[in-house]
């Protein structure tokens, strides 16, 4: 295994290792053909009532700053799926101080996309070590980027859904300027205020600040590439690499738009409706209580 890791790394383009290495790993990751469900509605899941039919193959699309990593982590506790970031992956890497450390670094200060190779061999490891603990289904965040990994990620498996978060460029960057870290649970807050007037028909946005609880505000800290430059150059870059990927997954009618209302208590209760999960989500809160 460590000998066909270091082949993802050495050769280009990508070898067809790398792809088999992702295929073995995320059909491990899915649910079995057995207990796949057949094709519901868009956003829709299968009857709560039998969760075997379950079938939770997401990707969550959207620029930098959007809120993916929030609502893809609320709904993977929702569902009981895992929540996969592939920037936690790469920022984890780069933390480690590895062998990539440094290359890494370099890459992800600049708001540059790591390679291909890098990228499906640490969502690999991520798959490998989740089936070891018996995951199945997932939630991507963060991958596909590019239509290349999109094209890979076809080749190993069924994505039931995409769901492409919306906000406006201005929100998103005051959104990545704000946004605090803590150190030690790794959870995120947000400093920004953010009050955008509606214009030309377009509605307003509020979003009020996301506070930390008590025992981290000592523990936070901002990402290194949530500099205005760095953020400025990863929106340019997603705008070339990713958004391309919406048309993809629209042309494969798996495409779920979601212009977000404002902050989380307005667009929480509105993507769970669009997702066909509001009654499950409440059924489940009056099951806990
Ligand atoms: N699928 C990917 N392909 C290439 N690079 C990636 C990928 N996912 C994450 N990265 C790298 O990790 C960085 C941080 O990713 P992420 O936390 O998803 O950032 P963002 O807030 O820009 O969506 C990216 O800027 C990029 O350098």
């Amino acid at each position: 295994m460590a000998a066909m890791k270091r082949l993802f790394l050495k050769a280009s383009p990508l070898p067809s290792s790398a792809i088999n290495c992702l295929k073995r790993c995320i059909s491990t990751a899915a649910v079995s053909e057995t207990t796949k469900s057949p094709s519901y509605p868009l956003g829709s899941l299968p009857p709560r009532s039998d969760p075997k039919l379950r079938n939770v193959q997401w990707v969550f699309l959207g620029c930098p700053g959007v809120g993916k990593g929030t609502y893809a982590s609320r709904l993977s506790s929702l569902l009981a799926v895992p929540h996969i970031a592939t920037g936690d992956l790469v920022r984890e890497e780069l933390s480690s101080n590895g062998p990539l450390s440094h290359q890494l670094a370099e890459i992800v200060n600049q708001g540059k996309l790591v390679s291909d190779e890098i990228i499906i061999n640490l969502l690999s490891k991520r798959l490998e070590a989740g089936e070891a603990k018996g995951e199945s289904g997932f939630i991507l965040d963060g991958f596909p980027r590019t239509i290349r990994q999109a094209e890979i990620l076809d080749e190993v498996t069924d994505i039931d859904l995409v769901v492409n978060l919306k906000l406006p460029e201005s929100v998103l960057i005051e959104k990545c300027l704000g946004r605090r870290i803590c150190s030690e649970c790794g959870k995120n807050f947000n400093v920004a205020s953010i009050n955008v007037k509606g214009e030309n028909g377009n509605p307003g946005i509020s979003m009020a600040p996301l506070p930390s609880p008590p025992q981290c505000v000592s523990k936070l800290i901002t990402r290194s590439d949530d500099t205005e430059a760095v953020v400025k150059e990863r929106l340019r870059i997603y705008n070339e690499k990713s958004q391309p990927l919406e048309d993809f997954y629209r042309n494969q009618a798996k495409l779920l738009e979601f212009d977000l209302p404002g902050g989380i208590p307005e667009s929480w209760p509105k993507l769970l409706e669009a997702l066909n999960l509001l009654d499950y989500h409440e059924e489940k809160q009056s099951a806990a209580a």
